[in-house]
């Protein structure tokens, strides 16, 4: 084995009964599962109506029939199964099943005994075979009641902020101060990260909608920020804007979830275009309904779509105005299979080469949530003051930075000593989304 590989910690796995993986598999998602299933129920009437009256109703049962057999196959632990749908990514997803058995000496992949990250993924991928099974709900999304809900459950915090924005709009176009345009990417960057306390999965599916104006909560959030990269995430962004004499470049963003945290992206992308340091923004979204409340397109272009409609003046003038980005290109949703495989990002450059390469033009890659930190830094039981750069294993597309609150027992790039102490403050701090990262590579890994 090379030295590299030597350093190279196990995955996180529900076999270990004092990881976050055991009560998300014993607990939660089941929760989730009887969720979905408690929503068809409730629904028939109107789903059977909408797709295919009674032969919709018929499918419908054999949806909830499937819900309930995933979630009898996770609670006794039996093995993970080869999909049985057509859709395209079906295919890797079996030639990655069976690279894990084998990697396994042919064991099977089972929820308790594997990778967290593996099953979990594949649980998702599982739901929406369900779907992809079916004939009239075909492409169903099961979660989309709840996506909804909590994007219309948001309305305060929404209306203060996109408000809060059209003032720092006509501020910037006043004031051409440096410190001005530092505090407000400051502020916006932090928006979009508290904005990712709002997802549903965390929450097996219980609405946990944004109550208050988040701007009032940044200083009160600040001491829970572990770590903060915002200045050298900003000085990338002007660093790369004077390698080009002025003239504004790309920033993605791997976004999350839908609601209110997909409001939080947009503002920040805004800012970003108005305030001269990006031309272009590309969205990435999920290509099926996944994790519950991460955003597809269909998420996406109906969030516009209720902004824009809304009595309220900001938020329907900077609905439209994004709308307009979308028609003129400077602001492009990409939507690729990659992000709904259970692979890491370390493996991304084999796998999907086209999209390590389209993500290597950016200026930056923005990374938002949890899950897609476990993808970056591998879901590797790492040591809290690994280095960040070292956890990506190679991955380094372009300058990247992530905006994470801790949703599961993972974290590097934290001081000597500040685990243990965040520990003696609050015993939850790795799992409930109550404290944050944001963390940036630059491409400079040091060989912690
Ligand atoms: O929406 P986010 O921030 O990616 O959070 C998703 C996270 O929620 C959980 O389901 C909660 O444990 C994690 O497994 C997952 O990483
Ligand atoms: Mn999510």
């Amino acid at each position: 084995m090379s030295e590299a590989n030597s350093c190279i910690p196990p995955p996180l796995s529900a076999k270990n009964k004092n990881s976050f993986a055991y009560p998300t598999m014993k607990d939660r998602i089941p929760v989730i599962l009887s969720k979905i299933v408690d929503y068809m129920n409730r629904n028939r009437e109107k789903i059977a109506e909408d797709h295919g009256g009674e032969a919709g109703r018929e499918e419908l049962k054999i949806m909830i029939g499937a819900m309930s057999q995933l979630r009898y196959e996770v609670m006794t632990n039996k093995p993970a199964a080869p999909l049985q749908d057509s859709r395209a990514d079906a295919k890797i997803w079996n030639a990655e099943l069976n690279k894990e058995v084998a990697k396994h000496n042919g064991n099977s992949l089972k929820w308790f005994d594997s990778a967290w990250l593996w099953m979990e993924c594949y649980l998702y991928r599982r739901i929406y075979e369900a779907s992809l099974l079916s004939n009239k709900l075909k492409g169903f999304d099961v979660f989309l009641e709840q996506k909804q809900a909590a994007f219309l459950n948001s309305y305060k915090a929404i209306s203060s902020l996109t408000m809060y924005l059209l003032n720092a709009l006509e501020d910037l176009d006043i004031t051409t101060l440096e410190l001005n345009r530092t505090q407000y990417f400051t502020e916006f960057l932090q928006v979009s990260l508290w904005g990712n306390k709002c997802d549903l999965s965390i929450s097996a599916g219980n609405d946990n909608h944004q109550e208050h104006c988040p701007l009032e909560q940044l200083t009160k959030l600040k001491p829970n920020l572990l770590i903060d990269n915002t200045d050298v995430v900003y000085q990338v962004l002007t660093k790369a804007l004077e390698k080009r004499n002025g003239q504004p470049g790309l920033v993605d963003i791997i976004l999350d979830n839908a609601g209110f945290e997909l409001v939080t992206d947009l503002c920040l992308a805004e800012f970003l275009i108005a305030s001269g340091l990006v031309a272009k923004i590309h969205f990435h979204v999920k290509a099926i309904p996944w994790f519950v409340s991460d955003v597809t397109e269909q998420d996406f272009t109906w969030t516009l779509k209720q902004m824009s409609a809304m009595n309220h003046l900001a938020i329907s003038k900077l609905s439209q105005k994004w709308k307009n980005y979308l028609q003129h290109g400077s602001w492009v949703i990409s939507v690729s299979d990659f992000w709904t495989l259970p692979n890491d990002y370390s493996q991304m450059k084999e796998l999907y080469p086209d999209l390590y390469s389209d993500l290597s033009t950016a200026d930056l890659i923005i990374f938002k949530g949890d899950l897609n930190y476990r993808k970056l830094v591998g879901d590797l039981q790492w040591s809290s003051t690994t280095d960040f750069s070292f956890s990506l294993r190679g991955f380094h597309p372009a300058p990247l930075c992530v905006l994470r609150t801790l949703k599961s027992d993972v974290v590097v790039g934290m001081q000597p000593g500040q685990a243990e102490e965040v520990e003696t403050k609050d015993k939850n701090w790795m799992t409930t989304g109550a404290w944050a990262v944001i963390s940036v590579d630059n491409g400079v890994v040091s060989d912690s």
